[in-house]
């Protein structure tokens, strides 16, 4: 009789063991393939790579942006690589003590009025509305929103729906409201943060790998319509594999009585096919989509072999899902 068992803390110990011992076999080899290259060469083939396969490049000075989820972890990454860039960032994030203290981080290295921290539920239609207000009062426009917030509890899955897939198209939608050029917008883009789990399977977490999967048929489908209606505001989708963040450790596991270790099992192989990422190398693959003006309803997935974008078919194309494009970075 399938049934769930709440694992609990022995599921989180042996995860983190299996992250921890991951972790040194992956720092290993990265180590190894790192001291294999001069860091001039290891530079090089990272930052010509990125740009090689780059269109004509959006420039983000003077922009504005949103981030949800950006109090820590990838979308704090992603706001601090926008600033850098020039973008004024508003921070979403339910965590009021996380956002105000990343708040006045980011406005210690990029000064006072480059960064507003608005505490948001991306759950909270009112809460959404209000941030993306905020934003438009404090910084007169609106250019970029990377729908980025998420969790990973199959426990309370219902709420985890709400946050990973009803989160984003909330702020998509959102976001199309203040940037489509029919209303008045200037245009921009959308990035919608999903998961290498929304191309392929992590048994582990059948519903997270459903709002994953959400997250990608969504954003391309809504691409091809915003492409058809001129809307002038293109989407597209970040899949990394796993990221050292405070997700991993912090999720609860259900699972189906009597496969508790093999599940483990499959993690930990994904964990060493893909290695596990740094924020600041997700960041970087964000500027990509974001300043690729060429790009609208593209995929990029990223492990620490490279970064790739998918051929998922679009809208009509009734051609059988080539999953890998030709470039990888
Ligand atoms: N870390 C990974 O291995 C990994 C891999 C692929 C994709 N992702 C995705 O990247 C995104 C960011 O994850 P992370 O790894 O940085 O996790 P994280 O836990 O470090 O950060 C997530 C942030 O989202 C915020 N948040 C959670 N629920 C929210 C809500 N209802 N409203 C507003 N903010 C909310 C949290 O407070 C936190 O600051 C998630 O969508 C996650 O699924 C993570
Ligand atoms: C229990 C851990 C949850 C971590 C969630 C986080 O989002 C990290 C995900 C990291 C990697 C997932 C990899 C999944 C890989 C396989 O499903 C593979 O089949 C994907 C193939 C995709 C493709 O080639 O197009």
């Amino acid at each position: 009789m399938w049934g769930a068992v709440v694992c609990g803390d022995r599921l989180s110990l042996l995860l983190r063991g299996a992250l921890v011992v991951t972790r040194l076999r992956m720092c290993s080899s990265r180590v190894y393939r790192a001291l294999k290259r001069s860091p001039r060469q290891q530079e090089t083939a990272s930052v010509a790579a990125l740009r090689s396969i780059r269109g004509p490049a959006m420039s983000l000075s003077g922009k504005v942006a949103v981030v949800t989820g950006a109090a820590q972890g990838l979308g704090k990454a992603f706001a601090r690589v926008l600033l850098k860039n020039g973008t004024k960032v508003a921070l979403l994030d339910v965590d009021e003590d996380a956002g105000a203290a990343t708040e006045a981080a980011l406005r210690d290295e990029f000064g006072s009025d480059a960064t507003l921290f608005l505490r948001c539920d991306v759950c909270s239609d009112e809460e959404m509305k209000n941030a993306f207000q905020k934003t438009l009062q404090q910084f007169g426009r609106l250019d970029v929103v990377c729908n980025n917030a998420g969790i990973i509890n199959e426990t309370n899955w219902q709420k985890m729906v709400d946050v990973n897939l009803n989160g984003v198209v909330r702020g998509t939608y959102l976001a199309l409201q203040h940037m489509k050029k029919e209303n008045g917008g200037q245009g921009g883009v959308i990035i919608n943060v999903a998961s290498m789990a929304g191309l392929g399977t992590i048994p582990a977490v059948p519903i997270y790998t459903a709002t994953k999967h959400g997250v990608v048929g969504f954003s391309k489908a809504l691409a091809a319509a915003s492409s058809a209606a001129g809307y002038g505001v293109r989407i597209n989708v970040l899949c990394p594999a796993f990221v050292q963040t405070a997700i991993l450790s912090s999720m609860q596991m259900e699972e189906t009585t009597g496969q508790f270790h093999s599940l483990i099992n499959m993690v930990e192989k994904l964990m060493n096919v893909h290695g596990i990422l740094e924020v600041d190398e997700v960041a970087e693959a964000l500027l990509q989509l974001l300043q690729d003006e060429t790009k609208n309803g593209a995929v990029l997935m990223m492990n620490t072999k490279g970064a790739t974008y998918t051929n998922l078919p679009a809208a009509g194309d009734s051609r059988p899902a080539a999953t890998h494009s030709s470039v990888v970075i």
